[in-house]
């Protein structure tokens, strides 16, 4: 894949997201800045995975706004159980669905871009599993598939949620891998991730949240005892059922 890149950000200004009226994301203003790898992490619910949807365009904000400096392309690795594994379709197929934002669903692929979700897949350690039907994946070849129809995305900013769960030792390897040679080749890469041991080791920036930004830097500083306390704290203050921008008491 090309090694020019788009200096490509994402600036969030006072971001509120919502669920029917509860806050899953509150009043968070910060920016991924170009080239940046930076892990999103926090307590279940925290509103990790519906701010990494929002960045993607799939989730409205309520209020504030996720501003892009230059234009980018955008590519979501959703959650492993986002894919339906029942509807018969190959491995091809799914990556091709990579494709799609720049040649259209229904339009027919050319040579070249079926060769290049070939290399795809080899890429990822599939090679042999172009007509497989996705329902006959482990869960690691699952999400090596979903790695490879984000490779023919080709996107300046790369947005996984969950990247390496339910997946074994060697899967992860391979899969972090090619998010080192994403971030070497100076993408913009967002991870929500619940390993903070890896967190430590790989990503150089941290968004720890809790529905509100708890801290947002330098990953040692922002994984800070204090701010894992306070995420704690922040997550059971709010009560599940509480409304849009109230805590409970
Ligand atoms: N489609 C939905 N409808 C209603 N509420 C939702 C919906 N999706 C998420 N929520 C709620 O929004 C809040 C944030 O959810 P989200 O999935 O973004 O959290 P998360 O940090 O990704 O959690 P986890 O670590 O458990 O995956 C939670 O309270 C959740 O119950």
């Amino acid at each position: 894949m090309s090694a020019r890149r788009a200096p490509a950000s994402l600036v969030l200004d006072n971001l509120t997201l919502v669920h029917g009226r509860r806050a899953a994301v509150h009043h968070v203003s910060g920016r991924f800045a170009p080239g940046s790898l930076t892990a999103v992490v926090g307590p279940n619910g925290a509103g990790k995975t519906t701010l990494l949807r929002a960045l993607a365009g799939l989730h409205k904000p309520e209020s504030g706004r996720i501003a892009q400096e230059g234009t980018a392309r955008i590519a979501l690795l959703p959650q492993l159980a986002a894919l339906d594994r029942a509807f018969p379709i190959g491995c091809l197929d799914v990556v091709m669905q990579g494709l799609w934002p720049r040649i259209g669903a229904f339009r027919g692929v050319p040579a070249g871009e079926r060769d290049r979700a070939a290399q795809a897949l080899a890429a990822v350690g599939l090679s042999g599993f172009e007509t497989r039907p996705v329902g006959s994946l482990s869960a690691g070849q699952t999400q090596r598939l979903l790695f490879a129809r984000l490779l023919v995305q080709d996107a300046d900013i790369l947005l996984l949620d969950e990247p390496f769960n339910a997946v074994d030792a060697r899967t992860s390897a391979d899969l972090l891998r090619l998010v080192r040679d994403w971030h070497g080749e100076g993408r913009t890469v967002v991870a929500v991730l619940h390993d903070l041991d890896l967190v430590a080791r790989e990503f150089p920036e941290t968004l720890l949240i809790a529905r509100d930004a708890i801290a947002w830097g330098e990953t040692a500083q922002a994984l800070s005892a204090a701010n894992r306390l306070r995420a704690r704290m922040m997550s059971e203050a709010w009560a599940e059922e509480a409304e849009h921008c109230h805590r409970a008491a």
